[in-house]
């Protein structure tokens, strides 16, 4: 069983994005072998790529000469080379077509490779990784960042050779047709080249920006929607809606000045082509009468100067979407290359554990935090007994219970289920072992058994009727039309809190665990029913070591010992009886819950 359901209580840190200069070429060998994958369709690409160049670059040749031809009254050469002229722009669109498909393949091949080795590294990732980077910083690195790298391999597929060959040849080609404008085409090109370093390295700039806006859009929208019911009744709409505005703003405005320098971009580099055509039209225009043949070289020369136009502008965006892919390269990378900080021994049937637990002078800090949440705790507690724990908020109950789990490893002293030490034993045993109930644990969208069964893959439908008894949820299931098939929807949003409670603790129990750890699991429920599940836990789960956290002394009255916890040490340990008349921390906690449901009745 993993623990999806628990919810981060911190802030993500800044992670390494792997931008930088060497950062971009590791980053780029992290597409290697994904690409390599599909060498054949990349292949077919390439090759496509080279033909659609050969006809790009060949067409205004062959007009020059039908052109010339057309002067001359040939009438002969005019059929013949307009055939190939038609014949050569067939093959420069056919290969556009194979270029694009299989540049397409490629793309969408190593996107869907890419995302799901990154869902599969995630998933081996302890709770503490995830915390690290925040559910919805994964959540845009499997979906933006991964859509970021398909839309580049795409785009390298099909300009990446073909706008180096573009240029050069086209170059060439426009210094044979007219090599007295050859500074003409040079002063073309300093102008544009000029231009383009300066626009396309602010708008890699203004892309990395869009980047991290875009994730801070998508945190505050998750939050919001996740938290809708405290919005609604705080009445926080208009704060929540500053704040998304805020965001969003942020957002336009990187995005508004990338469209800015693409408004200025453009035209500046159609003027400058314009120019050169105008000038060279102009000097070649007064020798057209005494040389006819200049005419038509005119015509091909100004289509080579639009083509190095076109090359140098997609090399600009090629630059551009590079940077930006790049990152997000970095950040799949970074994901991919973060070594889990939990490993397990490897799994072994012939390990058999009890429910005994115990802490040996156990403290833990969590990642990033200086001051210990738990010190020097120690206690024991055998199988099929119940432990209480109690505290006041923040003194450590549920990284207490979370230890249990090994959801995080103590930084000192050991936690040992059935006597062996939790880090000895394989992540299977320890699920198998354990089930661990939250107050806002959530249940998965399907249906009430496809929940059940995510725990108890085998589970009966008596098995299925027996837990959710214990839980006290079988009478309002039974009312349900579709009963144990009845849908789920997504965040349990179809059930009420108290139904929702019931649900999770019939999925904590169908497996009939031998520890069943209950964090405030039961805060939603009637003091009525509280009660009835506490007797079918007693009376169905014997054997079970049962862990009760609870706010409400009344929970825990009749456990075999209960631990009371203040500021991460345990300050008292005994059963109810000893505690009330020798700990004065209980005795607290109890008469101010006594006074207050006196003064409520
Ligand atoms: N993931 C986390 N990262 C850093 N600090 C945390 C994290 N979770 C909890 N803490 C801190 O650890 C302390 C103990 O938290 P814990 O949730 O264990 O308390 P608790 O006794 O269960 O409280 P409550 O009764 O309110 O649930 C608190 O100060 C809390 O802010």
């Amino acid at each position: 069983m993993s623990y999806p359901f628990l919810i981060s209580k911190r802030k993500t840190a800044r992670l390494d994005t792997g931008t930088g200069e060497m950062g971009g070429l590791r980053n780029m060998k992290t597409l290697l072998p994904y690409i390599r994958r599909y060498q054949k369709d990349a292949w077919l690409a390439t090759l496509a790529v080279v033909a659609l160049v050969f006809a790009t670059l060949w067409q205004p040749r062959l007009l020059q000469t039908v052109m010339d031809a057309i002067l001359r009254n040939d009438k002969t050469t005019v059929w013949q080379e307009g055939i190939m002229l038609i014949a050569l722009a067939l093959l420069g669109i056919a290969a556009g077509i194979v270029n694009t498909v299989y540049s397409a393949r490629v793309a969408l091949g190593v996107a869907t490779d890419l995302r799901a080795d990154l869902y599969r590294k995630v998933q081996t990732f302890a709770y503490a990784d995830v915390e690290k980077f925040s559910a919805s910083n994964l959540v845009v690195r499997m979906t933006n960042d991964i859509n970021q790298v398909q839309q580049i391999v795409m785009a390298g597929f099909q300009q990446v050779s073909r706008i180096p060959l573009l240029f050069a040849g086209a170059f060439i080609l426009a210094m044979m047709t007219m090599p007295e404008q050859w500074w003409v085409l040079l002063m073309m090109m300093a102008i544009i080249v000029i231009v383009s370093l300066f626009s396309f390295q602010r708008m890699g700039k203004y892309f990395a920006q869009t980047q991290q806006d875009i994730e801070n859009v998508n945190t505050i929208a998750r939050e919001n929607l996740m938290g809708i019911r405290v919005v609604k009744s705080f009445v926080q709409e208009p704060n929540e809606i500053k704040k998304f505005s805020r965001a969003s703003d942020r957002l336009t405005d990187v995005t508004a000045k990338i469209g800015y320098l693409f408004a200025i971009l453009m035209p500046v580099f159609f003027l400058t082509a314009n120019l050169a055509i105008v000038l060279s039209v102009y000097l070649v225009g007064q020798s057209i009468t005494a040389h006819p043949a200049y005419l038509a070289a005119i015509v091909s020369f100004t289509s080579y100067l639009m083509q190095i136009l076109f090359a140098v502008i997609n090399g600009g965006f090629m630059m551009t979407f590079a940077s930006r892919a790049i990152i997000s390269l970095g950040r799949i990378g970074a994901v991919m290359n973060t070594t889990p900080s939990m490993t397990y021994v490897p799994a072994n049937d012939d390990i058999q554990v009890n429910g005994d637990i115990a802490f040996e002078h156990v403290t833990f800090t969590y990642p990033g935090d200086e001051k210990p949440t738990l010190q020097d705790v120690s206690f024991s507690i055998h199988s099929g007994d119940m432990l209480g724990i109690v505290g006041a908020t923040g003194s450590g109950k549920t990284t207490l219970a979370l230890l249990i789990a090994r959801l995080f490893d103590p930084d000192s002293g050991v936690v040992k289920i059935g006597g062996i030490d939790v880090r000895q034993l394989p992540e299977k045993t320890l699920r198998d072992t354990i089930a661990y109930v939250l107050q806002r644990s959530a249940l998965f969208s399907g249906t009430i058994a496809g929940n059940l069964k995510q725990v108890q893959p085998d589970a009966t439908l008596p098995q299925m009727k027996w837990a959710a008894n214990v839980a006290q949820a079988a009478e309002f299931i039974d009312r349900l039309p579709q009963t144990y098939n009845a849908p789920v929807e997504e965040r349990s949003s179809n059930f009420s809190g108290g139904q929702k409670q019931r649900l999770t603790i019939t999925r904590g129990v169908i497996a009939d665990p031998k520890i069943l750890i209950l964090d405030d699991a039961t805060s939603a429920l009637d003091a009525r029913s509280e009660k009835l599940v506490q007797e079918a836990l007693d009376r169905e789960l014997k054997k079970t070591t049962t862990i009760v956290i609870a706010e409400k002394i009344a929970s825990i009255l009749r456990a075999d010992k209960i631990l009371v916890l203040d500021h991460g040490r345990i300050v008292g340990s005994g059963t109810h009886h000893e505690l009330v008349r020798n700990n004065a921390v209980y005795q607290e906690i109890y008469q101010t819950q006594k006074a207050r449901e006196e003064g409520l009745a």
